[in-house]
């Protein structure tokens, strides 16, 4: 099997404007609501990257015809869907593939979920997830390497969440909305992407009230019809490029990035003294910002931290450690939701960075630093991006592999990155 990776040759201005991708955290829960209905849920503006391919798969499997049509639709049928499981080496490749189970109890009653795959950035339970199908009458069989879940029919219930889950929202979501009576879900999660799950539901025949808050009451209805629904921009792919923008001292316009969702990511990223334009639904970042971190009002040395949504999303904490290589200044990285997700810091000291990793959650950065070209390898998808970066930002050429896992989050990157003048290609050994 071919290995690909890329080379990458930094020091490089970039410039122009590009559109992001479809939200891949919205795409994946969407492409598991299909199995609540027997009609055909239309998704537009799906995002053709690797998570997004082994979901198809994994429903196409199962019996759900896929129709994919020309710029990111893609029209599911869930109509012969028996008793088949999920297929078990597709499911350890995604963390969405657990999101299986809530429409296949609330349909068939019986699903066998394999531990999930996805990012390995430190351990990733699913007990909010259990716990909530618990609740609404399912009994749980933990197996080593899998669960298997039961119920006789699901009652809707009140549930306070252990923690705000993301995906442990949108599974007691998809398992409350054809539940017998009313369903009230606090604490839940409330990212963007969640909202967008309630919101399809909804024009599918769903009773979800309090979206975009952390209460949701959900009153069960005995069906769910199609709808169409379009997948708004990645949130996290637009932070990435407003990232790359910064640490390369580039101009780059970020179309359709819907804007009011980077307040907090504008405060974050502000603390490095970036900043940005918007015009209408774009974003634009000037060049040659003079990056510097911004101290607190008592001069002490500012933090950039991660917390659930409307918090600075963790996704975008390793995009914020190497922009933090380029503003004069100290600052504190504290990545607080996930326990391994910073070590890759150690390949950025690598490159020349001026970091001291305190422990598996705290990094603190002292710049800015003249980053050198290195062999790299992608642990997860949003330290991938984060190396590429480096690499674009670094003196000389680098070569980044296992890039598998970017693959998994951003679509066709080397090939939308030089359409801004990057010198960066997709090499195989
Ligand atoms: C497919 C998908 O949508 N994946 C996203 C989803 O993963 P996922 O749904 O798996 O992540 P969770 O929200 O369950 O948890 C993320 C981490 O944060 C911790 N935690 C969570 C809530 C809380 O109130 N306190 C707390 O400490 C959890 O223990 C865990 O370590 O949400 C994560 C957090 O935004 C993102 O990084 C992932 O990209
Ligand atoms: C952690 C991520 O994804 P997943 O939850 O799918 O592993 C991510 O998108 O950064």
């Amino acid at each position: 099997m071919i290995m690909e990776y890329f080379w990458v040759e930094g020091g490089h201005r970039l410039g122009g404007s590009i559109t992001p991708i479809g939200n891949k955290n919205a795409a994946l829960p969407l492409l598991a609501a299909c199995l609540l209905t027997d009609e055909t849920l239309h998704l537009h503006n799906v995002p053709d990257i690797g998570d997004v391919r082994t979901k198809l798969a994994l429903l196409s499997k199962m019996g759900v015809v896929v129709q994919e049509g020309q710029s990111g639709q893609c029209s599911l049928t869930a109509l012969g869907v028996g008793e088949q499981q999920p297929d078990v080496e597709l499911s350890r490749q995604i963390r969405t593939a657990t999101l299986l189970a809530g429409p296949l109890l609330a349909r068939r009653g019986h699903v066998v979920i394999s531990r999930p795959g996805g990012d390995r950035i430190g351990r990733r339970r699913l007990d909010t997830h259990l716990l909530a199908l618990q609740a609404l009458g399912t009994d749980i069989e933990v197996r080593p390497d899998y669960f298997e879940l039961r119920t006789d029919g699901l009652r809707g219930c009140d549930i306070f969440l252990d923690e705000m889950s993301v995906t442990g929202t949108e599974q007691a979501i998809f398992a409350s909305v054809l539940a017998e009576g009313t369903t009230a879900l606090a604490n839940v999660a409330m990212e963007p992407h969640v909202q967008e799950v309630c919101h399809c539901l909804n024009a599918m025949g769903a009773k979800i009230e309090g979206i975009g808050t952390h209460n949701l009451t959900i009153e069960g209805v005995t069906g769910l019809h199609g709808a169409t629904h379009r997948i708004g921009p990645d949130y996290m792919e637009v932070g990435s490029l407003i990232g790359l923008a910064a640490a390369t001292r580039s101009a780059l316009r970020i179309e359709q990035a819907r804007p009011d969702q980077h307040r907090m990511t504008r405060i974050m990223f502000g603390r490095l003294g970036v900043t940005w334009e918007v015009e209408g639904d774009d974003i634009v970042v000037p060049p040659d910002q003079p990056l510097e971190v911004q101290t607190d009002f008592d001069g002490a040395v500012p933090k950039i931290d991660d917390m659930p949504w409307p918090g600075f999303p963790p996704d975008l904490i390793s995009i914020a450690l190497v922009v933090a290589t380029q503003a004069r200044g100290t600052v504190l990285i504290h990545q607080k939701m996930f326990d391994q997700r910073l070590v890759f810091a150690d390949r950025l000291i690598d490159m020349g960075a001026g970091i001291v990793l305190c422990d598996p959650h705290r990094a603190v950065v002292m710049g800015p630093s003249r980053l050198r070209g290195q062999n790299l390898v992608s642990p997860d998808i949003r330290a991938g991006m984060a190396l590429v970066i480096a690499a674009l930002t670094a003196e000389g050429v680098s070569t980044i592999h296992n890039i598998i896992q970017i693959d998994r989050g951003y679509e066709q990157l080397e090939r939308r990155l030089q359409g801004l003048g990057a010198h960066i290609e997709r090499l195989g050994e």
